[in-house]
């Protein structure tokens, strides 16, 4: 699956954004499948609302995304949700997990939305293990601390099968061991379905060998 940018500006962002260099916005960019990409941004510059774009939740930009290239406005509902469910995975900055589910209940969701799952119950009790949130499984996710939360999440999309994984600062509420943990797990699970990944965040970091990097 190709993800391409062509030419593209968040009209809300458009007269601050063309003051400065962007390697992003109004730039004609292809991503490689299979590449491990980083956006690093300062604060409030607009790695959400890449990543929302990205994910086709917000449309409010002039130019295109183009996936396999076509532009997400050319496609259809079930189209997209095919998408999401096969192809495109995502972990939201604000996480986004149903409070009114335990954990575990998040993540059956997501496993379970396909047919044939891509994971088993056994592997997803092997991440948790590896994350550290094995004993927060069956608690209700909105007693969980922000840290456990995105552990959820990121084990959430994990378990569907995906040839691109946007990630929104994933790694924001963990300690350092931690974050090496979930970093070392999602690049086992991109490299295991030959998959890329697109992540934003604040600062340089060493937590992948990036292929690309971009300023936003
Ligand atoms: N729907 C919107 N309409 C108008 N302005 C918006 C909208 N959404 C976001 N913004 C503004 O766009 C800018 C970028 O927001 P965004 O959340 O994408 O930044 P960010 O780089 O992810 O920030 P942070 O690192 O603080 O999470 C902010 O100044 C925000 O106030």
């Amino acid at each position: 699956m190709q993800i391409q940018l062509d030419q593209l500006l968040p009209v809300p962002l458009k007269d601050k954004i063309l003051q400065r260099k962007s390697g992003i916005w109004n730039e004609n960019i292809v991503f490689n499948p299979g590449s491990f990409v980083k956006i690093k941004a300062p604060s409030g510059t607009g790695k959400t609302t890449l990543v929302h774009y990205l994910y086709n939740i917000r449309n409010d930009y002039t130019g295109k995304v183009l996936v396999n290239g076509k532009p997400w406005s050319d496609y259809g509902r079930n189209e997209i949700a095919l998408l999401r469910q096969q192809q495109l995975s995502v972990i939201f900055q604000d996480l986004r997990l149903f409070e009114q589910l335990t954990a575990l209940e998040n993540i059956e969701l997501k496993r379970v939305m396909i047919p044939q799952p891509y994971c088993t119950p056994e592997r997803v009790q092997e991440m948790a293990a590896r994350l550290n949130v094995t004993h927060v499984l069956h608690q209700s996710s909105k007693t969980l601390s922000y840290g456990e939360r995105q552990r959820i999440a990121i084990i959430r999309a994990l378990v569907q099968p995906f040839e691109w994984l946007l990630m929104d600062e994933p790694f924001s509420h963990l300690d350092e061991e931690n974050t090496r943990r979930a970093a070392a797990l999602i690049a086992e699970e991109c490299s295991a379905r030959k998959a890329g990944f697109i992540l934003t965040d604040l600062d340089d970091d060493q937590h992948f060998a990036y292929n690309v990097l971009y300023q936003l």
